[in-house]
């Protein structure tokens, strides 16, 4: 299956996606980063952000972080440790940057940082390296 980019549906970022995330992403450096309000939709706790979205979010920017170097790699394993809560209505950032890299298989690390600094939530990813057409 070939994707081209302005048909993309992605779940996370694309803007013609209607039930999507519509994430918009800031290369800084070595990290790339995204800022979110959550909703009462993406709740799992009364006033507490979703877990499932909050990974999903962090699998996001860490893909994004390979995408714009254009590197296309899927995800094959991710670990998420959910330090503190995070509060619907209240932005936060979520970061990823490449922690290594072997041959096919790149790890990186994630994390969801509250307005005040804290880091709520970490993540580790693995991803593999796919040919360009996917
Ligand atoms: C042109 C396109 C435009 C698109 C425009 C859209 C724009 C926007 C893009 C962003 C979008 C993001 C979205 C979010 C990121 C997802 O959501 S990705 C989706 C979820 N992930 C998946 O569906 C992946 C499912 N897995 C697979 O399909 C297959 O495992 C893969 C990834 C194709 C790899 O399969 P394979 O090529 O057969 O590779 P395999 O031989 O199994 O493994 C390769 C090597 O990795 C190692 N390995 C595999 N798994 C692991 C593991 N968990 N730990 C350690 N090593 C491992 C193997 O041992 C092997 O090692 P070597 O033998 O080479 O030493």
């Amino acid at each position: 299956m070939s994707v081209e980019l302005r048909d993309s549906m992605c779940f996370g970022c694309s803007p013609q996606n209607p039930i999507g995330l519509k994430l918009k992403f800031i290369h800084d450096g070595d990290i790339c980063r995204s800022y979110f309000t959550g909703s009462r939709e993406h709740e799992g706790w009364p006033g507490i952000m979703h877990g499932g979205l909050l990974t999903t979010l962090l699998d996001e920017v860490m893909a994004q972080w390979l995408y714009e170097r254009d590197i296309m790699a899927m995800t094959v394993e991710i670990n998420v440790k959910f330090s503190k809560p995070v509060p619907i209505g209240q932005q936060f950032a979520v970061e990823g940057k490449q922690e290594s890299k072997k041959g096919r298989l790149i790890v990186l690390e994630g994390q969801v940082l509250l307005s005040d600094g804290t880091v709520a939530t970490k993540a580790t990813a693995k991803f593999i390296q796919v040919k360009n057409s996917i």
